[in-house]
């Protein structure tokens, strides 16, 4: 199961994240309460390593923004949230890195429909930590996708049965509040589904 940690901001959460075992860590540079500058991704991203993928999350940034902040923070995947069209994705499929399309359960859900390397599933609302239907998505997606929306320690094992997704991704989960993360969570929830 993989499992991605989104909405980092802290060294200490990055590296409990890496020692918790994640197999990717969500870098915010968009419109959020966990929003990052580029710099301050460019510090996290240098301190993981490379087994451990380093996504940028954006969310209605035209491709140059992208393309821009990708660069300069050296994070080696890009998340386009939200209804991004099939063309964003075109535009930086030269950019070198993985590019990942995050959808609420009414879109597109054929993973690599938009030529993303990873699909995520998520709750209408990016970030909100709200749990939704999740066993509505099971069998549709098929392949390389995460769910995403509402999970947490005490929840991701139900999630999981229910959709069957080929891993999870979570932020409000592992945090005390928005944009504020607690190792000791982040280790419950790698716990939680390792277990
Ligand atoms: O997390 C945010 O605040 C956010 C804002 C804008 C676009 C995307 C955002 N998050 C992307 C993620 O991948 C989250 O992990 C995902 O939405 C699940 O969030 P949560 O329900 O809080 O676990």
């Amino acid at each position: 199961m993989y499992v991605k940690i989104c909405g980092l901001t802290e060294p200490e959460h990055v590296a409990a994240a890496v020692e918790a075992g994640a197999d990717a860590v969500g870098l915010v540079m968009t419109r959020s309460p966990r929003r990052i500058t580029v710099e301050r991704a460019a510090e996290l991203a240098a301190l993981v390593p490379g087994h451990v993928l380093t996504v940028g999350v954006f969310r209605g940034e035209d491709p140059e923004t992208v393309r821009a902040a990708a660069l300069a923070s050296g994070v080696r995947a890009v998340q386009l949230h939200g209804r991004h069209p099939h063309g964003d994705f075109t535009a930086l499929k030269d950019l070198g890195v993985r590019l990942v399309r995050a959808v609420d359960a009414e879109a597109d859900l054929r993973c690599g429909a938009f030529d993303e390397d990873l699909l995520i599933v998520d709750a209408p609302h990016a970030g909100s930590g709200l749990p939704w239907e999740w066993a509505a998505v099971r069998g549709r997606p098929s392949g390389r996708w995460l769910l995403a929306g509402g999970l947490a320690p005490g929840n991701v094992a139900d999630a999981i049965a229910a959709a069957e997704p080929w891993g999870v991704d979570v932020s409000s989960g592992v945090e005390t509040s928005p944009g504020v993360k607690d190792p000791a969570l982040i280790w419950a929830f790698l716990t939680a589904v390792r277990g």
